[in-house]
């Protein structure tokens, strides 16, 4: 982002200064959307830098919205500051805002406004705080207001590996410009900033696409390109063959959501590998799934038939259950890998190596790092999962709170979907019977993992619009409306 920022001021016809107002400008838009209240006060820490100088301009323009009563803090514990920021000070100078120097943490003795904004350090950062900058940061965090942090919280890290413990400024809200940054996805950033919001700032948007940036969020316009409606003429053989191998005496359920979650995606035949005693309750509840006894196999006789299998979900971890996992692996079929599949894997690692091309495994942090070994960040993970996925030729869709899908081209897509109201049993399960389904229907393994993200999330946001918890048999139901909204018309 910040060599796109120098991009635009080289390319496009927009001065440095410029760029800044319009940054402090869709700041400001986005503050006034939550805090409209000019009879607030608001204190802005303004260090020298870029990040300062944005938050000298956002006092400019939150006095020209009516707001009286707001005091800048120019942090002054470096000799140093950007020609930006200068101009913007020369401004405040000759405007009738308040502002006080602080050369020294101990000189601020309170603090007595109702918002405070945070432009000391933004994405400038280049290691951790220390001395002053600490000590004032500590003394903001104490205040216990309502703070917006200006692009980056003070002292976090925008990407790289996170220390294990924050000592940056503690935000209500970030609004960061033009992308969100890469550690924002990370559970670790839960301690700089409640939330976050990306703003516009017309920063060159070409250049941006042409980077080869690592990282990809993923779009609705994305899904739209992928998605195929369903075509005149056609049958359930159209749609492909789908076996889910899942369920066990005490989790059942699982193979039900999971087979539930395959036909709702939209799978021509689905056929579900279960123990016998599991066969009343899936003619009962799912009469349009074929059943496969598992009791006496370990290995699954005419794979060809099946255009995607599915193992794991409930399955167990018992010797049998191995066999099966390993039988399938030498067979050298693509899989979708989830649950007690994984953790099966994380026990025989040797057959790691022999997973075949275009694999798709689906662990959480515990399933991954049993997988992979422990990891001490987020992103530490990913980058191992990066790897992994490109040594292996294989899809790793890493779960959590935004979901990481790492393709063997080293790429990594964000899944901005889903949602905590989504915490519960069964919501992986359903996430394997989707890919299931869309495998089946042919889409490659890449396609399949996206589109099964962003939809299981999409429809759990949509559903906890009116739900504080949303359960994996609703998110199921929800799945083929959501296909139906998302697909182009
Ligand atoms: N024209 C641009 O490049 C744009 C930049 N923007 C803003 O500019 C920010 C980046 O500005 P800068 O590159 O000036 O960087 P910052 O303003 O984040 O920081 C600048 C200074 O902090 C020092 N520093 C870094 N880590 C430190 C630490 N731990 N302790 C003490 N000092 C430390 C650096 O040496 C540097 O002198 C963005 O976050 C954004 O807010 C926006 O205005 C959009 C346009």
């Amino acid at each position: 982002m910040r060599s796109a920022d120098q991009f635009t001021i080289a390319n496009k016809p927009i001065a440095s200064i410029d760029l800044m107002e319009k940054a402090a400008r869709a700041f400001v838009q986005s503050f006034l959307r939550d805090e409209f209240d000019p009879t607030k006060s608001v204190a802005i820490f303004c260090g020298k830098g870029n990040n300062g100088g944005d938050g000298l301009a956002a006092a400019h323009l939150l006095l020209a919205n009516g707001y009286q009563n707001i005091k800048v803090y120019i942090i002054n514990f470096s000799n140093k500051q950007s020609d930006d920021f200068a101009i913007n000070l020369q401004r405040i100078d000759e405007s009738r805002c308040k502002k006080v120097f602080i050369n020294q943490p101990s000189e601020l003795k309170s603090l007595k406004a109702d918002l405070v904004i945070d432009a000391i350090l933004g994405s400038g950062l280049n290691k951790a705080l220390a001395g002053d900058y600490e000590e004032l940061v500590q003394f903001i965090n104490k205040q216990h207001k309502k703070v917006y942090a200006v692009d980056v919280p003070t002292g976090f890290f925008a990407e790289g590996k996170l220390p294990e413990v924050y000592n940056g400024i503690k935000a209500y809200k970030t609004i960061s410009f033009q992308r969100p940054k890469i550690n924002f996805f990370f559970p670790e950033s839960a301690a700089a900033t409640e939330k976050f919001e990306v703003v516009e700032i017309d920063l060159d948007e070409g250049f941006i696409q042409k980077q080869d940036a690592a990282f990809q969020l993923i779009e609705e316009s994305d899904i739209q390109n992928i998605l195929r409606p369903r075509k005149l003429f056609s049958h359930k053989g159209t749609y492909g063959h789908a076996l889910i191998i899942a369920g066990n005496t005490n989790t059942m359920g699982a193979a039900l959501l999971s087979s539930m979650a395959c036909l709702h995606a939209g799978a021509g035949l689905t056929t579900a590998c279960i123990p016998q005693g599991g066969l009343i309750a899936l003619n009962t509840t799912l009469p349009e799934v074929m059943a496969l006894p598992r009791d006496e196999y370990t290995r699954i006789e005419d794979l060809k038939k099946y255009q995607a299998i599915a193992i794991g979900p409930g399955l167990g971890t018992d010797p049998e259950n191995e066999k099966l996992l390993e039988s399938l692996i030498l067979s050298k079929q693509p899989l979708i890998i989830d649950a007690d599949a994984l953790n099966i894997l994380g026990e025989k690692r040797d057959l790691i190596d022999k997973l075949a091309p275009n694999t798709i495994l689906t662990p959480h942090i515990k399933e991954f790092d049993r997988l992979f070994g422990e990891h001490e960040s987020w992103w530490d993970r990913v980058q191992s999962a990066r790897e992994q996925a490109k040594k292996l030729k294989i899809i790793i869709i890493l779960k959590n709170q935004y979901t990481f899908i790492c393709l063997p081209t080293g790429k990594v897509l964000i899944n901005p979907t889903g949602n905590p109201a989504m915490a519960q049993g069964g919501m992986g399960d359903i996430l394997t019977g989707i890919i299931a389904g869309f495998v089946a229907q042919r889409y490659t393994a890449e396609d399949a993992a996206i589109l099964a993200c962003y939809i299981h999330g999409k429809a759990g946001d949509d559903l906890a619009h009116e739900h504080f918890v949303v359960t994996a048999s609703q998110v199921v139901r929800r799945i083929s409306g959501e296909i139906k909204l998302l697909i182009p018309r």
